[in-house]
């Protein structure tokens, strides 16, 4: 008997606070110990991001009247250099759990009931309570040639060789990325899309700010039939034609890891999740099981690494008081694309906005080129837009496009978060002059709302 058991080494590892140290713990973990995001996620992504950025500045120097030298992104220096700081710490990780005396490390499990897991070897680990944070993994669609050797996901696409060329099949966040780091990178990318825009989920306005702006190749209409290899080339064939490339990027949707809680019977969503309450306690007839919790990609309506994370402190709090459960509270949760353009955005679109509220709703959309550091970027493209409700300036969303797009948008969260009004956001502070962050500030002005009598 543990105390407790933990399936899934991503947030759920973070659950180990002081509190366990002399406690009986499991961790079991089927995968690279750390989970998605340190491993195959947010982490090497964005390290590759930056690097993606930096190879694009040529261009953006010569409207400035700077002439840089044409540069050449090391791929393979790159990559060498993003794993060999990443999978240390993963080792690292696994390793400090394996040496201490009350960790118990496990692999595949299954959930038999709310107090016990079973081994694939067999065993029958029997806990006090046990936490699900055993996350999600791709979705891949069943066509002909999808494991083909060159054909990627998420997963592995980080770890090979620079393709020539690359077809990216999907129009969500990790097409998109995935399609601005390697055309940054030099790497010719075909983006194929079933649909007729990229990032549709967005808000009206930046979604198609962004289909315009997006400066890598796309084919609408392109629904995948099947791949095909000859000669060491792969062949995408789709309903708008037959592209040819030399691997290809399949990024069409995750899925909860939830099959192996099914001997447990719990509560799922339609798309897999299982379902909790507002405690993280998950439900089974409706009920909670005692002593089971879900966090994470698992349960989360929000496959965001911040979410997870979230989750994960009320779940610490829950384990370790029962008596004095704390609620996940309805936070507004933002989320960022880190492509070339980047975007970031939190609360309500305006069309979900003018749905719940109607006339009164107040927009404005602030170019960054109408501020005094937009003129020192010449920047003609970047949008911060804000959403707020007339009656009494609550902000209900903000959307942004642009250069540093999600570090911009952090004050609308904390506003949105936090309650401050719209006008009292714009006036109750200090904005510094002229940084690009007056974009927000004159978004907030432009705003029709009570005025809170800050100066
Ligand atoms: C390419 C990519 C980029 C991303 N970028 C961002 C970003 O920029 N910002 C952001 O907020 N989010 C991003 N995300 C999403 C983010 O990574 C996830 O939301 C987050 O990592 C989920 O954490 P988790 O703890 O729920 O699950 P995970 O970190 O996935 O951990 C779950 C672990 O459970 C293990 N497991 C599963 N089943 C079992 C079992 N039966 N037995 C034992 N072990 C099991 C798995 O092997 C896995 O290691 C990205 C995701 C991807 C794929
Ligand atoms: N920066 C970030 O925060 C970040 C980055 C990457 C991923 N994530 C998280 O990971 C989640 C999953 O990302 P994703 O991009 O894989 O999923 P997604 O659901 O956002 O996009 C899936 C895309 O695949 C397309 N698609 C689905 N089935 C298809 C098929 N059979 N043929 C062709 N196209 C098909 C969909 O139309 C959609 O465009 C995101 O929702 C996000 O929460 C976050």
């Amino acid at each position: 008997m543990v105390d407790l058991a933990i399936v899934g080494s991503g947030s759920g590892n973070s659950l180990l606070t002081p509190y366990w140290e002399g406690k009986q713990v499991a961790i079991a973990e089927s995968g690279v110990f750390g989970g998605t995001c340190l491993n195959v996620g947010c982490i090497p992504t964005k390290m590759f991001v930056r690097p993606a950025q930096l190879a694009r500045t040529r261009q953006e120097a010569a409207r400035l009247n700077v002439e840089l030298p044409a540069g050449r992104a090391d791929f393979a220096a790159i990559r060498e250099r993003i794993f060999s700081r990443i999978d240390p710490i993963s080792a690292g990780g696994r390793d400090y759990r394996e040496q201490a005396q009350n960790v118990r490390l496990l692999g595949h499990v299954q959930l038999l009931d709310g107090h016990t897991l079973r081994t694939e070897e067999g065993e029958e680990i029997h806990a006090q309570q046990i936490v699900l944070a055993a996350g999600s993994r791709p979705v891949l669609p069943q066509i002909e040639g999808i494991d083909l050797p060159g054909v990627h996901t998420s997963d592995t696409i980080m770890r090979i060789d620079q393709p020539r060329r690359l077809a990216v099949i999907g129009a969500g966040f990790i097409a998109c990325e995935f399609a601005s780091i390697f055309s940054g990178l030099g790497t010719e990318v075909i983006q194929l899309v079933r649909g007729t825009r990229l990032l549709k989920y967005l808000d009206e306005e930046i979604c198609e700010a962004f289909n315009q702006q997006v400066s890598w190749p796309v084919q609408f209409d392109a629904q995948p039939q099947r791949i095909t290899e000859a000669g060491g080339e792969l062949s995408v064939h789709t309903s708008a034609g037959t592209f040819a490339v030399d691997a290809v990027l399949v990024a069409t949707g995750r899925q909860p890891n939830s099959e192996f809680t099914a001997p447990a019977g719990l509560d799922l969503h339609e798309d897999g999740r299982v379902k909790v309450d507002e405690y993280q306690r998950v439900l089974r007839g409706g009920e909670p099981v005692a002593g089971l919790y879900a966090l994470g990609d698992i349960c989360s309506e929000q496959q965001l690494k911040h979410a997870a994370n979230y989750q994960a402190r009320v779940v610490a709090h829950n384990l370790e008081h029962p008596q004095d459960l704390r609620t996940a509270s309805q936070r507004a949760v933002p989320a960022a694309v880190f492509t070339h353009p980047e975007i970031a955005h939190v609360g309500l679109t305006e069309a979900e906005a003018r749905e719940q509220i109607g006339e009164h709703l107040t927009v404005k959309t602030q170019k960054y080129g109408d501020t005094a550091y937009g003129w020192a970027m010449e920047d003609a493209e970047g949008l911060f837009k804000v959403l707020a409700d007339k009656r009494d300036g609550r902000i209900l969303g903000a959307h942004v496009i642009g250069y540093e797009a999600a570090n911009l948008i952090q004050p609308l969260v904390t506003a949105m978060n936090l309650g401050i009004d719209a006008h009292k956001m714009a006036r109750g502070q200090y904005w510094i002059h002229p940084a690009l962050m007056e974009v927000a500030e004159n978004a907030l002005l432009g705003l029709d709302v009570p005025d809170s009598g800050e100066l």
